[in-house]
């Protein structure tokens, strides 16, 4: 093929040079605000490499657009040998949300994609960035470039907070993990009993600044296992992730960056010089590249439904498999739709610009194509003075000018273009620094304002949040956001029973004196609160032991999860795994919170 590719080099050159002027491929979006800003797919052209530019095959990759960065679909043009006549072209396009060309730097990507992940795990989220494509289409030269960027911005960017940053950095061939920080010892995938993917036997170092952060991933970089294939001397047959995690000091929560170099997916002419196991080897990569599209469409269409307040009773999610591959269990808090973590996934498909690699390109675009889920379409509500999730963008921005405080916050900068709904979905971090753009705001004018719009935000989903608007829809629904109280009764008498007569699992109930030890204890705003999760009699010899729950006969005692405030004063989170044994006499009484989904905390009932 390759011969054949470069006989017929002038006569496709010309061929192309006739093909007239691109129209929008079918499917792609008219606009950028259809894209998913949660999930971007982009495409990288990589420039020719000398030995590809020597051998004289011409480009077959052809963005419709010359400019970086906005641009949404690829032309890709084949040519087919032809049995009767002269070879004829074929032309194909691809849409993606974004597009950077063979001029594109590495700078451009970060600031156009890559950035905003940063403060995002910054604040709690969980940011993603994955490269893939052909073996040798440059995905480890993109994904160290602008790791060496996000991990600058995260180490010296002045992020506001305490924070603990940890590093740990893994690759995975086929189903078998090792840790990278190790001298590649092998490791275990698995999950333990709250369904959280453990890495066992893998080290996570606590980070203090940027030299630190890099001489370990240059470490990481030297045990990548590699083989060679025909195309690149140094070709990566694995994937390699390097996971950050980004613990609050004060609140004890954590976001997470994961940085994903994807191995490479080899194009069948490299196999066919190669043995059995290469082949098998490629066959698991395939398998988990599967699988991995798989698992991203999934929650981005379970992300897609739960937004657009769409999901009828009993209406079964999207399947997101991530079970099925060890890359996917590993990254189990990105899919797992039941998780409810807010997530921001960055997709750079890699591409050579080669005729010659044109079967492979075509592949990998297609993959790409299939990745993109459209943004949720919101219902409109009808306007409700004192609920945000109903306002346009005009109303915001009145709201704003009368309720921001002195100085005013300026509308403008906050939310030029965002409506109620969207401007509750702004992480905290990005809220406050749109805030401080306006001149003489403080942090706490800032703090201060946010509470508020949020304490309107809770009053309306308590008030009319479950009463139907005109359009058929819940306005808590038009936000993703459904107020469910922590735990409820059997039946309508048992309320009428004292609180201690009624305990069970999922009840909130506030301590006298604090409970457990030390740190774990859940003291928010003078109270101490705990889940009831079982009676200490439920628990085995072993487990009540390494509770120190010593036998108490006529008291009851019960197994508790702790419940934590977070930088929010009205939010409270759960710590599962922050189990103490409470006795029923150090009771006062029952709390009833309420869980909101698009912010993922519980808030208190008053
Ligand atoms: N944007 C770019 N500008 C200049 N050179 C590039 C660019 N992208 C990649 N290259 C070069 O192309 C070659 C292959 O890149 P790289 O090793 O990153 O590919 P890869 O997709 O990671 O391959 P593999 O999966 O086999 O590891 C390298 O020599 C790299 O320096």
């Amino acid at each position: 093929m390759d011969q054949f590719y470069q006989k017929n080099a002038s006569l496709y050159q010309s061929l192309v040079k006739a093909v007239k002027k691109p129209t929008r491929a079918h499917g792609t979006p008219t606009s950028q605000e259809e894209g998913n800003q949660n999930m971007v797919v982009s495409a990288r052209i990589r420039p020719f490499l000398e030995d590809e530019l020597n051998a004289g095959f011409p480009c077959a990759v052809f963005p419709q657009n010359a400019q970086a960065g906005a641009k949404t679909v690829i032309d890709i043009h084949d040519l087919y040998n032809h049995p009767k006549g002269r070879p004829v072209l074929k032309s194909f396009n691809y849409g993606v949300d974004r597009i950077f060309g063979t001029e594109a730097t590495t700078e451009q990507i970060y600031e156009d994609l890559v950035k905003d992940l940063i403060p995002f795990a910054w604040d709690g989220g969980i940011s993603t960035l994955f490269a893939y494509g052909q073996t040798g289409s440059g995905k480890t030269f993109t994904i160290s470039q602008l790791e060496r960027l996000a991990v600058k911005a995260l180490m010296e960017g002045d992020l506001p907070g305490e924070k603990e940053v940890y590093l740990t950095i893994i690759d995975l061939a086929g189903n078998s993990a090792f840790d990278l920080l190790s001298s590649r010892s092998p490791i275990s995938i698995l999950e333990d009993s709250f369904g959280v993917s453990q890495l066992k036997g893998a080290e996570e170092y606590l980070v203090q600044d940027r030299a630190e952060v890099m001489n370990l991933i240059e470490r990481a970089a030297s045990f990548r296992r590699t083989a060679s294939t025909i195309k690149n001397d140094a070709s990566s047959r694995s994937h390699g992730i390097c996971r950050i995690r980004i613990k609050d000091v004060a609140s004890d929560t954590e976001g997470l960056l994961y940085l994903i170099d994807l191995a490479g997916s080899e194009a069948a002419r490299d196999i066919a010089v190669h043995g059995a196991d290469r082949m098998r080897e490629t066959r698991e990569i395939n398998i988990s590249l599967s699988v991995l599209k798989d698992c991203i469409r999934g929650k981005a269409e379970s992300d897609a439904l739960l937004l657009s307040g769409k999901r009828k009773q009993g209406q079964k999610a999207p399947r997101v498999p991530y079970r099925q591959s060890a890359l996917t269990k590993v990254l189990k808090h990105v899919f797992d739709p039941s998780g409810g973590h807010t997530t921001k996934t960055v997709i750079i498909a890699c591409v050579n610009p080669s005729l010659a690699d044109v079967s492979p390109t075509k592949n990998t675009l297609r993959f790409a194509e299939l990745l993109r889920v459209p943004a949720p379409k919101i219902g409109k509500p009808n306007f409700k003075p004192n609920s945000p999730v109903t306002w346009t963008n005009a109303q915001l921005q009145d709201w704003i000018a009368k309720n921001s405080g002195t100085p005013p916050i300026n509308g403008s900068i906050l939310a030029p273009t965002a409506t109620g709904a969207q401007i509750l979905k702004l992480p905290a971090r990005d809220f406050e620094t749109l805030c401080l753009s306006t001149d003489g705001v403080s942090i706490d004018q800032a703090r201060a304002f946010r509470e508020k719009l949020w304490a309107l935000h809770i009053d309306s989903l308590h008030n009319d949040g479950r009463s139907q608007d005109s359009a058929g829809q819940s306005a808590a629904a038009n936000t993703g956001s459904e107020m469910k109280s922590s735990s409820q009764d059997d039946g309508p008498n048992v309320e009428k029973l004292l609180f201690k007569e009624r305990i069970r699992p999922g009840m909130v109930v506030c301590v006298k004196k604090p409970v457990g030890t030390g740190e774990t204890v859940g003291t928010v705003r003078g109270l101490t609160m705990a889940m009831i999760l079982c009676p200490t009699s439920a628990l085995d010899e072993n487990h009540r032991m390494s509770l120190e729950a010593k036998p108490n006969p006529g008291k009851a005692a019960y197994l508790c999860a702790t419940v934590v405030s977070t930088p929010s004063a009205k939010a409270y989170t759960l710590h599962p795994w922050e189990q103490v044994v409470v006795d029923v006499t150090d009771m006062e009484n029952e709390i009833i919170l309420e869980y909101d989904s698009s912010s993922h905390n519980y808030y208190m009932v008053l």
